[in-house]
């Protein structure tokens, strides 16, 4: 994959209208929304469908799934442009809404990120997130990042603890296609920040444009 100059932006977890008119004004390139009833940033389908109404043109809507049931994605999928699953969904399983979708992938042990790719060929991208035990997502823990390969079949989102603080460093160590962040971003859980959300966009710019030179 040719590694892209310009690191799109991704920020998760969504509750309010508020955060969502901030990150879409600060210039996030899509909006994470929780759609996992065990998050405590979940929101509902009423929820979802008030918040992606704000979201304009050209800003990408994404809904996060935990083993969805296939009635729940398809409640949600007119409110959303692409879909981000979580569990432990087959291939088969994150086709079958007929959806843009990408998988999430913990870093686990022994993870073989090149297999992955491939079982995982339909994907848009792959989120590398961190591995926590029985959380599926979320954890706001970093991983080690040099355990992902220069160049993978799939664009990388590099996801797990990312901070205004840290993303540089991670832009500069893996040069991802992306990067996502939700509790680097927020002052509680679902409570986005305007000014972290400003802060995180201005260094991932200064880290494109150290790449850049
Ligand atoms: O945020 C959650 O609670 C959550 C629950 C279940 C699946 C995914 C979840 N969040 C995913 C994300 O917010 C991001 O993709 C990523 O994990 C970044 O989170 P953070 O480490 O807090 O920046």
């Amino acid at each position: 994959m040719p590694i892209s100059l310009r690191t799109r932006i991704k920020f998760c977890g969504m509750t309010r209208p508020q955060d969502v008119d901030a990150a879409v004004a600060a210039g996030a390139d899509a909006l994470g929304f929780v759609l996992w009833s065990g998050s405590k940033r979940a929101i509902d389908e009423q929820r979802l469908a008030e918040l992606s109404a704000r979201v304009p043109a050209f800003v990408t809507r994404v809904g996060l799934f935990v083993d969805p049931s296939a009635s729940l994605v398809a409640r949600c999928a007119p409110h959303l442009d692409l879909l981000q699953f979580h569990g432990d969904e087959t291939p088969e399983a994150c086709e079958a809404a007929g959806r843009p979708w990408i998988k999430a992938l913990r870093m686990r042990e022994g993870l073989d990120l090149h297999g992955a790719a491939e079982t995982y060929r339909g994907a848009r991208a792959l989120l590398l997130d961190a591995y926590r035990p029985g959380v599926p997502g979320g954890t706001g823990e970093t991983f080690d990042w040099s355990r992902i390969p220069a160049s993978l079949a799939k664009p990388v989102i590099l996801a797990g603890g990312l901070t205004p603080d840290n993303v540089d460093a991670a832009i500069a160590a893996v040069g991802p296609f992306a990067v996502d962040v939700s509790g680097g971003i927020e002052t509680a859980p679902g409570v986005k920040d305007a000014t972290r959300m400003a802060a995180f966009l201005s260094a991932v710019r200064r880290a494109d444009e150290w790449r850049s030179r």
